[in-house]
């Protein structure tokens, strides 16, 4: 399968936030990557439903969905009702994750586990058969623009691995720091979906950029 871009919408302008959303849609970019931050699971607030509901009102691609918050399951009708197309939990969120999960699917929604940078893969041996997709950090949650964590890329090639033998259909997804230097090596280890914000938003030409980080091969020597 070719590897999938979703754009950060939290890099966009949202003081012309319709222009940044027309921007992905006319892009090469395959989903929006829309986070949501409560200032308690993560200390950072980002941005709620009346935001959420007018990029879904814009966007011609799927919204996927990443609940930095603490109490997901209070919010999951709500945010499939507002458009989202996978809904990714945090491990660290949920105490009852499987029913968590369910709750997801029930919702009609595709349903995804972001681990935090310190939360070893294997913990989701138990449940990786429920899900569409595994979100792996490769910064701790919270912020824009910070520096890829190099440990990510043993972590997606050791998920790769658990996957092969339990769901060879999942898709891993990185998120954090992801940009055209490092994406050889993610979709060499395994990821198949590619989060990037700052270094999409931040590019001169953002439409180029995707295109850039679309075509791109998968190797095992580019730098991180
Ligand atoms: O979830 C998060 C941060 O918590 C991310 O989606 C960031 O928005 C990615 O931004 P860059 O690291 O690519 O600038």
């Amino acid at each position: 399968m070719k590897h999938l871009i979703a754009p950060s919408v939290l890099s966009a302008d949202f003081a012309n936030l319709q222009r940044d959303v027309e921007m992905i849609n006319s892009s090469e970019a395959d989903w929006f990557h829309v986070d949501i931050m409560d200032g308690v699971f993560v200390p950072n607030i980002s941005f709620g439903f009346p935001v959420m509901e007018a990029i879904s009102r814009h966007a011609k691609k799927p919204l996927d969905v990443h609940l930095m918050i603490v109490n997901p399951d209070h919010y999951i009708e709500r945010f499939a009702q507002a458009g989202a197309s996978t809904i990714t939990v945090h491990y660290e969120a949920c105490p009852h994750l499987h029913k968590t999960i369910q709750s997801i699917h029930e919702a009609g929604a595709k349903a995804c586990v972001a681990l935090n940078p310190h939360t070893p893969v294997e913990l989701l041996s138990d449940i990786l058969t429920d899900l569409d997709m595994v979100l792996v950090m490769s910064v701790n949650p919270g912020f824009g623009g910070q520096k890829f964590i190099p440990n990510t890329l043993d972590k997606i090639r050791r998920l790769r691995s658990l996957a092969n033998v339990l769901n060879p259909g999942l898709l891993i997804e990185v998120d954090g720091g992801v940009a055209l230097h490092n994406t050889p090596a993610l979709l060499h280890a395994g990821a198949d979906v590619l989060v990037a914000g700052n270094s999409i938003f931040g590019a001169e030409s953002p439409v180029e950029m995707i295109s850039a980080m679309k075509h791109l091969p998968s190797t095992e020597s580019s730098s991180i």
